[in-house]
């Protein structure tokens, strides 16, 4: 579904994104990981068109080119992101946060009543139901991840870029959560690009982990894969 072949993003003499290729497959999760710095931001910004990659690139989601779309024109297209800090509006109810995905996913054919109607059953996939009146700043931290989750779900993502959705957060938070993730996979058919540093969450729920290092893909593999290979654990795994 998504190709990324040659992919690099430079800042000025820095080469953030070095020549990178892989696949992203119907229903996969597929983490991303490696050292600060080592480009997955950069390549996030890339996919979702915050950035423009140099001439060469190619990025294409179900055989459409991405390049040169914006953030708005690539999410139509099925491609939704979450942020690392929590982005969800802190003045509006939990249910208008779902709304306003839902919105986001399809602004034309969508009426409120059906557009509210996502956003519930969004909000009771995620367990936030009984909450649907309650301001959303009030709700404690990792309900607020769980509500950026439910507010993408409520667009209709093909593909859900997640961008270190579980920092911050306790281990049975983080657990949590990771079941919510593999529950879009295994319930709704929806694949998932996830940038992690929590490297054992990321682990136990990836069908596969590519790894970044200094903005080169050094590994794409199952976790199993990934644990063992010489190469990440000098340069990420080693230092954990
Ligand atoms: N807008 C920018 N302008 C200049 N340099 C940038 C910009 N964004 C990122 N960089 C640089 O590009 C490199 C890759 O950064 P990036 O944030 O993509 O890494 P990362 O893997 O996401 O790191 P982290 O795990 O710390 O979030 C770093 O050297 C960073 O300083």
């Amino acid at each position: 579904m998504l190709e990324v072949s040659n992919v690099s993003k430079k800042f000025g003499g820095l080469t953030a994104v070095d020549n990178v290729n892989f696949e992203i497959n119907d229903s996969e999760i597929v983490g991303l990981i490696g050292p600060n710095g080592a480009g997955k931001t950069t390549l996030f910004n890339t996919i979702t068109g915050i950035y423009q990659p140099e001439p060469g690139g190619k990025i294409t989601f179900d055989g459409t080119n991405l390049i040169g779309s914006d953030t708005h024109q690539i999410a139509r297209e099925g491609v939704i992101r979450t942020f690392q800090i929590v982005r969800v509006f802190k003045g509006m109810t939990v249910l208008e946060n779902a709304v306003a995905g839902a919105f986001f996913g399809d602004e034309k054919s969508l009426d409120r009543s059906k557009a509210e109607e996502k956003a519930q059953e969004a909000l009771e996939f995620v367990g936030l139901d009984g909450k649907a009146d309650m301001s959303a700043g009030v709700l404690p931290v990792a309900q607020q991840k769980q509500l950026e989750l439910a507010r993408a779900l409520a667009s209709d993502p093909q593909l859900l870029l997640l961008d270190e959705i579980a920092s911050g957060l306790t281990p049975g938070e983080v657990e949590d959560l990771t079941n919510i993730i593999r529950r879009i996979r295994d319930e709704r058919s929806i694949a998932v690009f996830w940038v992690e540093h929590i490297t054992d969450a990321i682990m136990s729920v990836a069908d596969r982990i590519i790894v970044l290092n200094s903005g080169q893909k050094i590994a794409d593999g199952t976790p199993k894969e990934i644990k063992t290979d010489e190469r990440v654990i000098e340069a990420y795994l080693g230092a954990n």
